[in-house]
């Protein structure tokens, strides 16, 4: 397959990031060495989407230090960015609905010849030129020309699927069906077992790579965030550079991880039917 013949594709991850670790950024090379090695595949671009202050995680801080640490993490990387449209919806946003917005970016970007191989954002786009693409995007997703959208995820998001009230089914449908999931194994996940029992990711199991992590790598920004609050270190699991900008503005106290404590996590919120 000569690289023009090649489908071109971009990673999105959403996630916290609270704060982004180092093996949140492996995710983006071990998922591009994945695809590429298939010969089949070319990985662009990667777009990291911390989610907004509205998701109201437990312990979760607010999106400008989030984005900023995500933002210095990648300078030095040459294809993956760091896309702050999510974080700064006043309402928290469905993954699905980040997805078709990032696609839309991707497909609009196409047809103004735009780079979609750089790490330059996208420009912002008038509402009704982004409206007017989404209309059109379901034809446009099987151009050969366009880049395809991936959503990049660890084990234990593919296993939050399950989880009631959490995800709505088509929204699921929306993400594995239309656009497709690279997944990275995680210990305690396990992901081919999670996918074969469920009717919905087994039906879409040719859009679903999975990817065996086999220097398996725990680190968790829940275990960065307690290392913190007791006083020890976290140099070598971030990149330096977080480490630095945590000191310096002091992010991460027994008092951020109260922050949520008594708020219901958005989602659920939002699809938990109300049985009064
Ligand atoms: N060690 C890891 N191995 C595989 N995937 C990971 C790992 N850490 C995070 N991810 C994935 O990165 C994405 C963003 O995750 P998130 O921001 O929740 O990080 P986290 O380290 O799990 O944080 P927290 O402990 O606060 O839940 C998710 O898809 C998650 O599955
Ligand atoms: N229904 C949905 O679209 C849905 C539900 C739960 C989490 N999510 C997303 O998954 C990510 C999960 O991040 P955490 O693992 O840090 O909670 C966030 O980006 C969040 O917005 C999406
Ligand atoms: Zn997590």
């Amino acid at each position: 397959m000569t690289p023009q013949e090649k489908t071109k594709v971009v990673l999105l991850a959403c996630g916290s990031f609270n704060p982004i670790t180092n093996m949140h950024l492996r995710m983006f090379e071990l998922a591009r060495d994945h695809l590429e090695d298939t010969g089949r595949y070319q990985v662009v671009r990667g777009i990291i989407s911390p989610v907004g202050d509205a998701y109201k995680k437990k312990g979760l801080i607010e999106a400008c230090h989030r984005v900023e640490m995500a933002r210095l993490s990648t300078e030095n990387s040459s294809w993956i960015t760091v896309d702050d449209w999510e974080s700064q919806q006043a309402e928290w946003v469905e993954t699905a609905k980040v997805v078709r917005h990032h696609y839309t970016e991707l497909i609009l970007a196409e047809k103004n010849h735009d780079q979609v191989d750089t790490v330059k954002p996208v420009k912002r786009r008038r509402l009704e030129e982004i409206e007017d693409v989404c209309q059109s995007s379901s034809a446009d997703h099987n151009r050969s020309d366009a880049p395809e959208l991936k959503l990049l995820c660890g084990a234990d998001l593919v296993e939050s699927f399950d989880r009631p009230n959490l995800w709505k089914p088509e929204d699921i449908v929306e993400i594995v069906g239309r656009y497709g999931l690279v997944c990275i194994t995680r210990s305690n996940s396990d992901a081919e077992k999670f996918i074969y029992q469920s009717d919905v990711l087994h039906k879409y199991r040719k859009n679903i790579h999975l990817v065996k992590e086999w220097v398996t790598n725990d680190v968790s920004a829940t275990h960065i965030r307690r290392a913190l609050r007791r006083g020890q270190s976290v140099r070598y699991l971030l990149p330096d550079c977080v480490v630095d900008y945590i000191q310096d503005q002091r992010l991460y106290s027994a008092e951020s991880e109260e922050k949520n404590t008594d708020v219901i996590l958005a989602p659920l919120q939002r699809y938990t039917k109300n049985t009064d």
